[in-house]
């Protein structure tokens, strides 16, 4: 099997309000994927949804949720937690306020692998110092004495990432993993996670707003709005040759240097709906510059050779 994580058709309701839905997505063994899209459109329930971390009081259906190999669908709670601790690693987003700033790092870095892997803490703590040295930590050993205050927040990211690469993981999931930190060290932790895919052949599912990012790291994208994904494929051909009107309005406002004076900054006028995620027909035809009639009632669905987009203009 080449894929790490097989999601087929995801929907997820809170009660009564879809947040969700007809989500599928697929990361090659050893890809970034990039899951982009404004605030509010669904990343992170995507996300939390393949490794069973959906808040309580939120329901799912899917068709297929494969995590390196298994269907986790077919398995029972007890076991999927105890597989996707071993298999996947998760970095969420406010890493600042993930690490328990009263705990020493060591007390805190070998509890996963303690618990999944049931080893002791010695060797719990060998591993450690192994990641800390692999995410570029100098001394190691005296970051393990440190309490995560005493430390950056570009150093509690690597610490975290350290954490969530403990038990060797098919694939770790990168929630908005430099929204806290400044531009400098964004890009070494960016980096960081290059050189770690690079090494380690690890899959990594890198979730961003910044599309620039995105543009960087990722074969492979998924654009995501109000709980759909509208465009996905290969990174180079949806930044060539953009198909969702969506994608092409968030294309035009990445940042660049070349605005001229006086010359507006390009907007996506509105808002992502909270709500009317399952009315019918296309979810931005309310802010879509090209909305026809149709656009209200359905949507087209096209794959051109793996480029999926849904829009009626084609
Ligand atoms: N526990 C919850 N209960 C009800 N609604 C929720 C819950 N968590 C998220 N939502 C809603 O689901 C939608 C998708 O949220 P999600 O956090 O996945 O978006 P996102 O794209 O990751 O946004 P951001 O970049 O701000 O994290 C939003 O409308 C959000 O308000």
């Amino acid at each position: 099997m080449n894929e790490t994580v097989v999601l087929k058709n995801l929907h997820i309701k809170d009660g009564k309000n879809t947040l969700v839905s007809n989500t599928s997505l697929t990361i090659e063994k050893g890809d970034i994927y990039g899951l982009v899209g404004e605030s509010g459109s669904g990343k992170t329930l995507t996300a939390k949804a393949i490794i069973n971390l959906l808040p309580e009081g939120l329901k799912f259906t899917a068709d297929e949720i494969n995590v390196a190999g298994k269907n986790i669908l077919k398995a029972s709670q007890n076991e999927v937690t105890m597989y996707i601790g071993k298999n996947a690693g998760y970095i969420p987003q406010n890493t600042v306020f993930f690490l328990h700033p009263m705990i020493k790092i060591k007390n805190q870095i070998a509890d996963g692998y303690v618990h999944h892997m049931k080893r002791s803490k010695a060797e719990g703590l060998k591993i450690s110092l192994q990641l800390l040295d692999m995410v570029g930590f100098e001394n190691p050993e005296s970051i393990l004495n440190f309490y995560p205050w005493q430390l950056s927040g570009g150093m509690r990211q690597r610490v975290n990432i350290a954490m969530a690469l403990m038990n060797n993981p098919a694939f770790i999931i990168a929630d908005e993993p430099t929204t806290a930190l400044d531009s400098t060290v964004q890009k070494q932790v960016m980096e960081l996670f290059k050189k770690i895919n690079g090494d380690t052949g690890i899959s990594i599912l890198l979730i961003s707003h910044d599309l620039s990012l995105i543009k960087h790291y990722c074969l492979k994208i998924g654009v995501m709005y109000a709980g759909q994904i509208v465009e996905s494929g290969y990174s180079k051909d949806i930044f060539e040759n953009p198909k969702h009107p969506y994608t092409q309005l968030l294309i035009k406002m990445m940042p660049t240097m070349n605005i001229k004076k006086n010359e507006p900054i390009p907007e996506i006028k509105g808002f992502v709906p909270e709500k009317g995620r399952d009315s019918q027909g296309c979810l931005f035809k309310e802010r879509c510059p090209f909305a026809m009639d149709v656009c209200g009632i359905s949507v087209k669905e096209h794959n051109d050779s793996g480029h999926y987009y849904r829009c009626n203009l084609y």
